[in-house]
């Protein structure tokens, strides 16, 4: 029903079990649909040319306003807490307070930077950022058929809301949540606003009174799109869930993560540079049979 599916990259532990909540999808309709997405490395590219490409604090972290010095200290950073964060050896009890310690301590040192706000257009530019192959479709199909998307991520919300706009797809069925710059009145970042999102809080916790998804109430049927094991509760926040049909970007470490990732995504997608099964499933909802 969908080619998609048959890609090389796609693995399933339950087939039967996915096709099953896709026709349920489609059978609720799509004013009953929502998308919730993660931004960095599942909406945007892990990599391109064998190079990694860049989170949202990367782009931050390796533009020209960072001093020499500041770049040395956040890649210091980077390459002791992100083995702890994908580590599947460590419990979240263990993960939790390291990745807010990671996260402040970034954020610490962004901040004493003087990066300004008018400066922000340009760093993305000039940074190796891409969107996954695809991005076009999956962004107008969700803006056409008037789907919510909701994009919640611990990366740097500025950074990433640039990085839509330049692509011309932040469509007005967007709703954002992240972590968010604090400039003060001469437009130069002095700090973060809270609350501070890092990948294994990505829940309720975080969510003020969780109204947007009250809004949504009547939106139960969800595609959750995500590339780490802390994206799974990003719907936690949505009251009646009648289908769920999770999807994982597997992009490192893929056979020592394939297991877990397996027993928790409905679809698993391995080293997948695009968005092709995502849009060929929305494609499957969306039309008419
Ligand atoms: N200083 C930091 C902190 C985090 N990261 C990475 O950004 C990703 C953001 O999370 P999403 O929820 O948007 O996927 C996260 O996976 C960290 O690896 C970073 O690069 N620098």
């Amino acid at each position: 029903m969908i080619v998609e599916l048959d890609k090389m990259t796609v693995r399933m532990k339950n087939p039967d079990h996915v096709r099953g909540i896709i026709s349920s999808i489609k059978k609720d309709g799509i004013n009953k649909l929502q998308v919730i997405s993660d931004f960095d490395m599942t909406l945007s590219r892990f990599g391109w040319n064998g190079r990694r490409c860049p989170t949202s604090h990367n782009i931050l972290d390796n533009s020209h306003v960072i001093t020499e010095e500041g770049k040395k200290e956040l890649k210091d950073l980077l390459h002791y807490y992100y083995p702890i964060e994908i580590d599947p050896n460590r419990t979240l009890e263990e993960k939790c307070p390291l990745m807010v310690e990671w996260w402040t301590r970034a954020h610490d040192l962004l901040s004493q930077q003087k990066i300004l706000k008018r400066d922000i257009a340009q760093i993305v530019k000039e940074s190796e950022v891409m969107l996954r192959d695809g991005f076009n479709e999956f962004f107008d199909q969700l803006h056409k058929n008037n789907v919510p998307l909701f994009i919640f991520s611990a990366g740097v919300g500025d950074i990433l809301e640039e990085i839509i706009h330049q692509a011309n797809v932040f469509h007005p069925n967007i709703n954002v949540v992240s972590n968010y710059m604090d400039f003060d009145d001469y437009g130069i970042l002095r700090g973060f606003k809270s609350p501070l999102i890092h990948t294994y809080n990505k829940n309720n916790s975080v969510l003020n009174n969780t109204e947007y998804f009250q809004q949504l109430s009547t939106k139960t049927s969800i595609i959750l799109l995500g590339d780490s094991i802390g994206d799974l509760t990003m719907a936690d926040g949505v009251a009646s869930v009648k289908n769920i049909l999770k999807i994982g970007f597997l992009n490192d470490k893929v056979e020592e993560h394939r297991g877990k990732y397996l027993e928790s995504y409905d679809i698993v997608l391995e080293r997948d540079e695009t968005l092709d099964v995502v849009n060929g499933i929305l494609h499957y909802i969306f039309t008419e049979t």
